[in-house]
Formats: structure tokens, sequence, C-alpha cells
């Protein structure tokens, strides 16, 4: 059992530590540091030969309040789809800090996956964020902080939405956002939590992901919805979507259902048959190991 300290708020818990819920008395071990952020630490946990993931919180209050709208969404979700899984608190060295434990995504951040799996995932990617967001919406709940880190990208491109410390009810102030993906940062519409907040934060996660818009060298005389949508047509990988980002960023769109739609309409063009609309960048690998499956059970029945 080992920890390491620079300050109370950056103590790092390592491989092997052992947890007990003060109320709960479950008891979790530590694996390692999935990630950290300005309101926590993430770590990999065992618990009962399950991994699960356990956020640590710096401010006890914040975390409380991401934890009622976790349970909140947690209640509304299916059986198999629940994220939350149990909050408690724990002592270390006579300082109490407050975790709770959700399930764990393996992944990669959208970023990341582009960069590893190739830009040709993008659309799909980007109608992804769309359901899950459209998902939460319908819950009377906007995201307000989405951002490139918040969304996990797995195999086939499913994303799962993480960091639930900016989920607001609709109406009212969005409670935390990061600057360049917020539309009050871009003079470009207020900080209420409507759908369009997180539709518009959505272009820019896409302007970010197809290198349109980069974070360094932004001065305040760039700041408008003009300036972006510039960026965005100057860039080959946004060619096909600017109408969706033109409305997303202006705020036009009524519903994020008919945003998801405008996008997934420009994602295939005209239908699959038409040779300008996207490929599922997994199908090809798919399709090529089915016929290599078919192509040996042919031979061995032929053989045998
Ligand atoms: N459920 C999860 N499964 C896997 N990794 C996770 C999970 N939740 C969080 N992480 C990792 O931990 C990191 C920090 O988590 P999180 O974003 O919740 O912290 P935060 O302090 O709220 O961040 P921010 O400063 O952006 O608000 C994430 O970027 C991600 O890498």
């Amino acid at each position: 059992m080992t920890t390491s300290y620079k300050s109370t708020n950056t103590t790092v818990l390592h491989e092997g530590f052992k947890i007990q819920g003060k109320w709960n008395k479950k008891n979790y071990e530590i694996q390692r540091l999935l990630g950290e952020g300005t309101s926590g630490k993430v770590y990999l946990v065992n618990y009962n030969q399950n991994v699960f993931a356990m956020k640590i919180g710096l401010d006890e209050i914040s975390l409380q309040s991401e934890i009622n709208v976790i349970k909140k969404i947690n209640k509304k979700l299916e059986p198999d789809k629940k994220i939350f899984i149990d909050s408690d608190d724990f002592e270390l060295n006579g300082k109490i800090y407050s975790f709770y434990i959700m399930k764990y995504i393996q992944g990669l951040d959208a970023k990341l996956f582009l960069n590893s799996n190739g830009q040709q995932w993008f659309h799909l990617v980007g109608l992804n964020i769309l359901n899950q967001l459209q998902k939460l919406h319908q819950m009377n709940f906007i995201f307000g902080d989405l951002k490139i880190e918040n969304v996990i990208v797995s195999e086939f491109g499913k994303v799962t939405l993480i960091d639930y410390g900016g989920v607001t009810p609709k109406g009212r102030s969005i409670k935390q956002f990061t600057e360049i993906y917020d539309r009050g940062y871009w003079i470009n519409g207020t900080r209420k939590a409507d759908e369009a907040y997180d539709i518009f934060s959505f272009a820019i996660l896409c302007l970010i992901l197809t290198g349109a818009l980069s974070i360094s060298n932004l001065t305040s005389e760039k700041r408008s919805g003009s300036y972006l949508l510039k960026r965005a047509k100057t860039n080959p990988h946004c060619k096909r979507m600017i109408p969706f980002l033109e409305k997303a960023l202006n705020g036009t769109f009524s519903s994020t259902r008919c945003a998801r739609e405008e996008w997934k309409k420009l994602m295939y063009g005209n239908g699959f048959e038409n040779s300008n609309s996207i490929e599922l960048p997994w199908l090809k690998p798919a399709l090529a190991s089915s016929i290599f499956v078919l192509v040996v059970t042919v031979y061995f029945s032929f053989i045998y």
C-alpha cells in the first residue's frame, strides 16, 4: 500500500492500494490512473474480480452534484447500459475523500482514435456522438462540456460520453464548459443549456478533429461565428459537412434530431448506392474476413 504526495490535491494512489468505502464497506483495489482533470482523478479499480473506473473528486460539493446528475440519468438507462455503480467516501491520513464508481470505458479519445484508425472514421464517429447527445437531450439534459477528451471511441466507432460534471438540466445556465467549445466564448450565443449549445460545441469538436481549427493562435478579434465558418470552408475534410456546420454554428437547427438527420444525409450523400457516399470504415475488413471464412469452409468441406 503506497501513496505519493505532492500536495493534498495531487495525491497519487499506486497499484495495489486498497480503498474501503466508509459507508458501503465495499473494497476496491487500485490498478492504475486512467486520467485526471480539474475536478479529480480517475482510476481503474478492481472490485469482485471486475474492473471499474473510480473518480475521486477534489471538491466534495461539485462531485456530489455530478453524482446526483449521473444517478438521475442512470435511472433512465436500460439495465445493461447503466453507468453508475456506487458512491462513497474513504479516509486517508485523516482526510476524507469522496468518490464514485462507474463503468470502465475502454477506448481512445476521439482525436487519438482518428489518428490511429484514420480520418475515414470521422463521419461515423460524428454520427455516433450526435446519437449520444440526442439520447441525453431526450432526458431533458444538456451535456455542456462536450470536448475531444470527453468522447471515448471504442471498436467499430462506438462512442461513449464521459465526465458528467457539465451536464445541466435544460433551461438553466451551463455549469461547466471549456472555453474553445463554448458558444459564449465565440460571442455566438448565450450559455443557456439548450440543445443548440451542445450542437455548437459539437461543430467546434468537428473543426478541431479535422484540423480546421487549432487551439493555439486564437486572439479576441478572431472570435466570431463567421471566422469559424471560414476556417471550415478552407479545410478539405470539412467540405462535405459545410451545410451542417453552418447551421450548427449559427444555431439554426430546431433540435438535435434534425441536426442528426442532416449529418446522416450529408454523410451518406444520396444513399449507399451513390459513389460519393461514405463507406462504413469497418465494412471492408468485415467483408474480407467473411469471404476468407467462407473460402476456408468450402475448401475443408471438399477435402473431408
Ligand atoms: N468511465 C471511464 N472509463 C475510462 N476512462 C475514464 C472514465 N472516466 C474518466 N476517464 C479518464 O479520466 C480522465 C479524467 O476524467 P474526467 O474528464 O471525468 O475528469 P475531470 O476532472 O472532470 O476533467 P475536466 O477537467 O475535463 O472537467 C478522462 O479524460 C479519461 O481519460
